[in-house]
């Protein structure tokens, strides 16, 4: 189905475009480690956003340091020469003891995340997690409950997991004047998710330190659903996972009615902290706001939906191109991965069998980032596909008069009628979409529309 419509300008300079993007992109990945003054240590780092985050903040150049070998890392930690080092699994527990110096919190729970150079050349292990959660809490509890911290003293706080996030996470909450309830999948009674409703469903607080709903196992949930709404002091529910924007359990907690986000803040929040004390200066807190917004709008990918025939892969395709993000056609998509047209496959298999893959289609593609995204206009038939979408996208919606709808190769529009269709799908892309546009005649005018719509 590629190639179906016919595109005019100059496809060389998008490619070029693409290619200067990624180049920027290189860039802020850092020069080669041993000459950045700051940097991330860790075991197998991936793709992170810190370097992008500490450029922001103004501690750049910022390196990856990929160092499986915890003999490589002890070695970076006491001989490389850097200012200031964030450290991360599986080295925050070495980074810790080979420091000469270290905080109280890192003293009683023995991670640090930070490394700071002093001025007399030792080295100082302290970590930013906490206020970074703090952060995050703050800001949480005044946009859901317009109080701050002292909302939380004599309410109940339960935290999923037990590992060294959740340290980080219980030693806030206590602070703050909370009863901490830690509990994990394999803890005893009053410990354990099992009873979790029984035990903690006085809980004002649900919080998961845990890496279940992460990248690319998404969207996924620490907690069967519907235990959320079943805990009824419930008030809000945070999530220190930040890729997906949304997991499983931030959506669960919105379909329960119950305020949530994830840790998105928390990361640019520990982030900035650390920032500061290899600077040695305050930073304006509001960059926290700032720089995971624009992170946020950035990694969001952008679905269209509507009627067959609408015009939704034209004005996606279109809108990639304005905005050089990649862009994707569920439909071409689908018949790359099973070589056949998914008119072709409904023919065949019925449309029950080409709605499985379909899912499948959307799923692998729902858990990227930064995608521009065409639906088949089917999307919406499934319950499941919306939060696939959900976990990282915004959702819009192109509205056309049913009578200009394009009919070319649409067999379901073909067998039932438009008006049938129209009926049982208007109301679901209404009630999934983000954001409902008209169209405006064009194809290109629609990507102009959404696009400033959007913001992007
Ligand atoms: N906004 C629009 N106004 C008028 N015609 C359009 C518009 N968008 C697309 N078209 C035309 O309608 C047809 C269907 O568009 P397409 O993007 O394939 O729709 P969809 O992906 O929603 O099924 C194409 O032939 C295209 O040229
Ligand atoms: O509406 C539908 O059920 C379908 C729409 C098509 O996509 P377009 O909406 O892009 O035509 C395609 O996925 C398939 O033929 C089924
Ligand atoms: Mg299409």
């Amino acid at each position: 189905m590629t190639g179906r419509e016919v595109i005019a300008p100059a496809a060389d300079a998008v490619a070029e475009a693409l290619a200067a993007g990624r180049a920027v992109r290189d860039a802020e990945q850092g020069p080669a480690p041993e000459d950045a003054p700051y940097g991330l240590l860790g075991g197998a780092l991936g793709h992170s956003w810190s370097p992008r985050i500490h450029r922001e903040l103004g501690s750049f150049p910022y390196a990856l340091h990929a160092l499986p070998d915890p003999a490589d890392a002890a070695d970076l930690v006491r001989s490389g020469d850097w200012r200031g080092l964030n450290v991360t699994i599986p080295h925050k527990r070495l980074a810790a003891e080979a420091a000469d110096v270290r905080t109280p919190f890192v003293e009683a729970h023995g991670a640090a995340n930070t490394l700071v150079r002093l001025d007399d050349g030792r080295v100082l292990a302290d970590n930013t997690d906490p206020w970074g959660f703090a952060f995050l809490l703050d800001g949480f509890l005044r946009r859901h409950m317009g109080a701050d911290a002292s909302w939380l003293r004599g309410r109940k706080a339960v935290v999923l997991g037990t590992g060294g996030a959740s340290e980080a996470v219980g030693s806030v909450l206590s602070e703050a004047g909370a009863e901490v309830a830690r509990i994990s999948r394999s803890g005893g009674p009053g410990h354990g998710y099992g009873t979790l409703v029984e035990d903690h469903g006085d809980a004002a607080l649900l919080v998961n330190t845990t890496p279940v709903g992460m990248y690319p196992a998404c969207p996924a949930s620490p907690l069967p659903a519907g235990i959320l709404g079943a805990m009824e002091g419930l008030r809000g529910v945070l999530d220190i996972v930040y890729n997906p924007l949304r997991t499983g359990l931030v959506l669960d907690a919105r379909d329960a009615g119950i305020p949530a986000e994830g840790g998105l803040v928390m990361l640019v929040a520990q982030a900035l902290r650390s920032s500061e004390l290899w600077q040695g200066v305050g930073l304006d807190h509001d960059l926290v706001g700032r720089i995971a917004g624009e992170l946020e709008r950035g990694s969001m990918n952008v679905f269209f939906i509507g009627m067959p025939g609408c015009g939704k892969t034209g004005a996606a395709r279109r809108l990639a191109r304005m905005v050089q993000r990649p862009f994707v056609d569920l439909d071409d998509a689908f018949e790359m991965e099973y070589g056949e047209t998914p008119a072709a496959c409904i023919a065949r298999d019925g449309e029950a069998a080409f709605r499985d893959r379909e899912t499948a289609v959307l799923a692998a593609h729902g858990a990227d980032t930064g995608l521009v995204v065409a639906c088949g206009g089917g999307v919406v038939c499934r319950p499941e596909n919306r939060r696939l979408m959900e976990q990282n996208g915004t959702v819009v919606m192109l509205d056309r008069p049913l009578d200009q709808l394009s009919r070319n190769d649409r067999p379901l529009t073909a067998a039932r009628g438009v008006e049938a269709l129209a009926a049982e799908r208007m109301p679901l892309y209404r009630e999934w979409a983000d954001l409902e546009v008209r169209c405006t005649g064009s194809a290109e005018g629609d990507a102009v529309l959404v696009r400033s719509l959007l913001g992007l």
